[in-house]
């Protein structure tokens, strides 16, 4: 992973908004998705106030964790599949059709939390993956997001 650009930074700045993974979103949570091996990875250490209760992460910041690693991880598949770098065209733009998380165990607050994706699979406009959220080396959340690349219809 290291020298390599995130997926997200080759998302055109239009479109780079997401609440979740925007870069030009000053709110959001900017996350970054980089391919390990075989596996997508990315890191997020959430703020004091992404609290549930008290010493626990908020499960919705975690669900918006695994939504975006799973469509960035779904660009990044994409690509891998046609054998082609995220800078050359056509350009895949996924967003999230599925969205499915179990919350294992509660997440800790205060540490940095890892998150894993596999490429289930890549089929058509659709990229399915699973995703796990770690914190201290132990999977709390695990999720599986199907990504379909969005009809041309809709960018226009
Ligand atoms: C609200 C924003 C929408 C517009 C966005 C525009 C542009 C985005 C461009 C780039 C993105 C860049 C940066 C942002 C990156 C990530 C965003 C973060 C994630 C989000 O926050 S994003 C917001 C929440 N997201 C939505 O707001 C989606 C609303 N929705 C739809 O826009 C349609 O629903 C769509 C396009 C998803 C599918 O519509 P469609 O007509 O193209 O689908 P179609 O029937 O052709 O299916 C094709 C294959 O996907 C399978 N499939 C379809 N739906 C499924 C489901 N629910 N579960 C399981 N499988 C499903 C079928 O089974 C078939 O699979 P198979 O080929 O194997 O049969």
């Amino acid at each position: 992973m290291k020298n390599q650009k995130p997926i997200q930074d080759y998302y055109p700045d239009e479109l780079s908004y997401c609440y979740g993974c925007g870069r030009n979103n000053e709110y959001g949570h900017h996350i970054k998705s980089y391919w390990d091996g075989d596996e997508t990875v990315s890191h997020f250490t959430p703020k004091e106030y992404h609290i549930a209760i008290p010493g626990y992460v908020y499960g919705g910041l975690l669900a918006s964790l695994i939504d975006c690693h799973g469509t960035g991880s779904a660009a990044l598949a994409a690509y891998k599949a046609e054998n082609r770098q995220p800078d050359t065209l056509p350009a895949f733009r996924f967003v999230t059709a599925s969205l499915q998380v179990d919350f294992l165990k509660p997440t800790p607050l205060g540490v940095e939390l890892e998150l894993r994706g596999k490429i289930v699979e890549v089929k058509g406009r659709k990229v399915i993956t699973e995703i796990t959220v770690s914190a201290n080396g132990e999977i709390t959340v695990k999720g599986k997001v199907v990504a379909v690349q969005v009809p041309e219809t809709f960018l226009k």
